[in-house]
């Protein structure tokens, strides 16, 4: 965990205030209160058995310090978005009442109904490994998971495994072949992860399969860059 912001505090929220009150309310919050929310990412009664279980064996990974669970409470983010300030400072592209009910995609859904995921980290290897239950408002064709659902969590995870590797970047492609229908509500593992650096590009790719294994529904590439300073994104 980075040194100097010892706060818990959610990814989500950071982001939620960071683009409902900009960077400085978010600044604030981290300069003058420690702020608690709940962690979205542990066992919740919606969890499946297949999901606690695998949760499980990687938080006993994480005993010997070589993967590391990534709680809604990581503390990175803020700091890592100092980037994006150059971006935002200024602009409005949304209008403010748009933006006071504006909240992360993954997290907008009820307990149970939407993404239920975990989140783990290994650094030496450059990987994240998101465990990843889809619920039922997840339907795309009937009893399956939705492409879309499938391909928000591939973002995300690939997301995260830059950000986490590299600091803030956004998603410049996205390449995703759908190889086998994901049960609506089963669990699957999203197993990212870097493989090569040019100057502001990030490459990355991940697998998609079911717990035990046996079953490839879907691999991915993504492209990230790193945001140009220089530039405005709007
Ligand atoms: C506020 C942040 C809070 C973060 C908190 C994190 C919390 C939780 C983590 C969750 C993770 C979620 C992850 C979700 C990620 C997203 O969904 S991001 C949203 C979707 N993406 C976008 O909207 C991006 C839109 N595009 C852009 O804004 C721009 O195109 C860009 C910024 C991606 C790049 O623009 P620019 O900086 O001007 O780059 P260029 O100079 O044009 O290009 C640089 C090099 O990259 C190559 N390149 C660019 N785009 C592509 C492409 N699509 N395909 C292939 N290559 C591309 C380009 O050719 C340049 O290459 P060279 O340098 O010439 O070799």
């Amino acid at each position: 965990m980075d040194g100097c912001l010892h706060c818990v505090f959610t990814w989500q929220k950071a982001c939620s205030i960071f683009h409902t009150q900009g960077w400085k309310h978010l600044r604030r919050s981290f300069s003058t209160e420690k702020v608690i929310h709940k962690d979205h990412s542990l066992p919740n009664p919606s969890w499946s058995k297949d999901l606690r279980l695998l949760f499980d064996q990687f938080m006993k990974k994480c005993e010997d310090g070589s993967w590391k669970h990534l709680p809604s409470s990581e503390c990175k983010v803020p700091q890592r978005i100092h980037s994006f300030k150059t971006y935002f400072l200024d602009s409005k592209p949304v209008k403010e009442d748009q933006l006071s009910q504006a909240r992360p995609f993954t997290r907008s859904y009820e307990v149970g109904q939407g993404f239920e995921y975990a989140m783990f980290y290994n650094e030496d290897e450059k990987r994240t490994v998101c465990l990843f239950q889809g619920g039922p408002y997840l339907e795309g064709p009937p009893g399956f998971l939705h492409g879309g659902a499938l391909a928000t969590m591939i973002d995300t995870t690939l997301g995260v495994c830059t950000i986490s590797c590299m600091g803030l970047f956004m998603t410049a492609n996205l390449n995703i072949n759908f190889k086998s229908p994901i049960p609506l509500c089963s669990v699957v593992v999203i197993s990212s992860q870097l493989d090569k650096v040019e100057g502001r590009k990030v490459f990355v790719s991940c697998n998609v399969r079911s717990v035990d294994e046996k079953t490839l529904h879907s691999d991915a590439t993504g492209l990230f860059i790193k945001l140009d300073p220089e530039k405005s994104l709007t």
